[in-house]
């Protein structure tokens, strides 16, 4: 039996997981991937499960009904995975678990070996991430019930933006709620940090190094300014539904907009919390759906309308972060739409020409590492992201 890592990302409307073989040097690629995805989806629709081998073999490929007579559609999905990872595990001696956990408040800035107490304090962060947290915590409790003699190892998407200068962590409220923790902490970090760490292979060392606007674009989308391979500023601040236009999310917002709706539509805590996270974004502006491939392929003029806002967005906080970091030497596209959506980063760069960016179009539509023309001031780039092996590696590091 050789020894492996198992690594748990539970979304809001999804849980990936990968199995990595363990020594010395974790490898980039797992011996064993896949996901449950659309759970919970409105009107019924099953979810999906899907994994592949080491050579992205199809193993299992089919649809799940989670509706359980007691539990939540996430619980279900969990003890499905639990199963099904038992089943195909075999060869496999599991040595650590490692979790993605969105929040880590002020409290943590680095991975963590996880134990009842520091699982308590990751329930204290549910209220700041209301998407996400719950079902991070629903994963360790999953894995710690099936695994309960393996270390379970959390890893935070907010620790990478900690490097952050204290301006760009603040917002303008009275010191006395900032000290609550009431600041800019940002997310999507352990994507961040694979970036950061495979950037000097596409960039050389030295512009690596430069000004650098990461977009990670997926159903949740945040962008990252680095100098130093380091993060100076987020989309992203006190919650995950800040920043840009994303899926199902508002990005940000006037917040005179929930004051008006708290007045005048008598809108609560819990309606506000279900409108800005699950009914707006590319959702609510084309009335359609929050996947940006439908909407790309819709010929609806309020499905078009929302693609555009989505870049119109984007491009005002390139604008944002470019000032913030006095000037912009590289461009980053990843996530889900970064990687694969051609036309959302044409529409994206197609306005930035003002920064002297000039798209190669034909990398563009072959979805080419290296995308900007030869004659751009600003190097543009597309790196496929890899959550799983930042976690796998600091898990590996964390119970050696
Ligand atoms: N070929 C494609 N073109 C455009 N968008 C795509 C393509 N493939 C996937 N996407 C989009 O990527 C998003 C999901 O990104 P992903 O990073 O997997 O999300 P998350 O990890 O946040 O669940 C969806 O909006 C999906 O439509
Ligand atoms: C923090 C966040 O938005 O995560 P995701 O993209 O997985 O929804
Ligand atoms: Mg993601």
């Amino acid at each position: 039996m050789a020894d492996a890592i198992l690594t748990l990302n539970a979304g809001s409307s999804s849980i990936k997981f990968a199995l990595f073989a363990y020594s010395a040097a974790i490898p980039q690629q797992p011996e064993l991937v896949g996901q449950i995805d659309g759970i919970g989806a409105a009107g019924g629709q099953p979810a999906h499960f899907n994994a592949r081998d080491a050579a992205r073999h199809v193993l299992d490929d089919l649809d799940l009904d989670l509706d359980g007579p007691t539990e939540t559609p996430h619980k279900v999905a969990l003890h499905f995975l639990v199963d099904w990872l038992h089943q195909r595990e075999a060869g496999w001696r599991i040595r650590g678990v490692g979790h993605r956990v969105v929040h880590g408040a002020q409290k943590f800035s680095q991975p963590i070996v996880l134990d009842a107490a520091m699982v308590d304090a990751l329930r204290g962060f549910i209220p700041l991430a209301p998407l996400h947290q719950p079902h991070n915590l629903a994963g360790i409790d999953a894995m710690t019930a099936a695994l309960p003699a393996i270390p379970q190892v959390a890893c935070f998407d907010t620790a990478f933006h900690r490097s952050q200068p204290e301006l760009a962590q603040l917002f303008a409220l009275p010191r006395a709620i900032t000290a609550q923790g009431v600041r800019r902490y940002g997310f999507h970090g352990l994507s961040y940090e694979y970036i950061a760490e495979v950037l000097p292979r596409h960039l050389g060392p030295q512009k690596a190094r430069g000004r650098v606007i990461v977009a990670h674009l997926g159903n949740g989308a945040s962008m990252c300014a680095m100098k130093d391979l380091k993060s100076q500023a987020s989309t992203m601040g006190f919650t995950a539904v800040d920043g840009l236009m994303m899926g199902s999310r508002t990005g940000n917002l006037d917040p005179g907009v929930l004051l008006y709706l708290m007045d005048y539509h008598q809108m609560d805590a819990k309606a506000l919390t279900r409108l800005l996270y699950k009914e707006s974004g590319l959702l609510g502006v084309s009335g359609i759906s929050q996947d940006m491939r439908i909407l790309l392929d819709s010929p609806a003029p309020e499905a078009r309308e929302a693609v555009d806002l989505f870049c119109y967005r984007v491009v005002r906080e390139i604008g944002s972060l470019t000032a913030a970091l006095g000037g912009l030497d590289a461009l980053v596209f990843t996530g889900g739409i970064g990687e694969h959506g051609a036309p959302v980063r044409g529409m994206v760069c197609d306005r930035l020409g003002w920064l002297g960016l000039r798209l190669n179009s034909a990398a563009n539509d072959a979805n080419a590492s290296k995308i900007s023309a030869a004659d751009s001031e600003i190097e543009v780039c597309v790196i496929p992201t890899n959550e799983e092996w930042i976690i796998a590696r600091h898990t590996a590091n964390l119970i050696a």
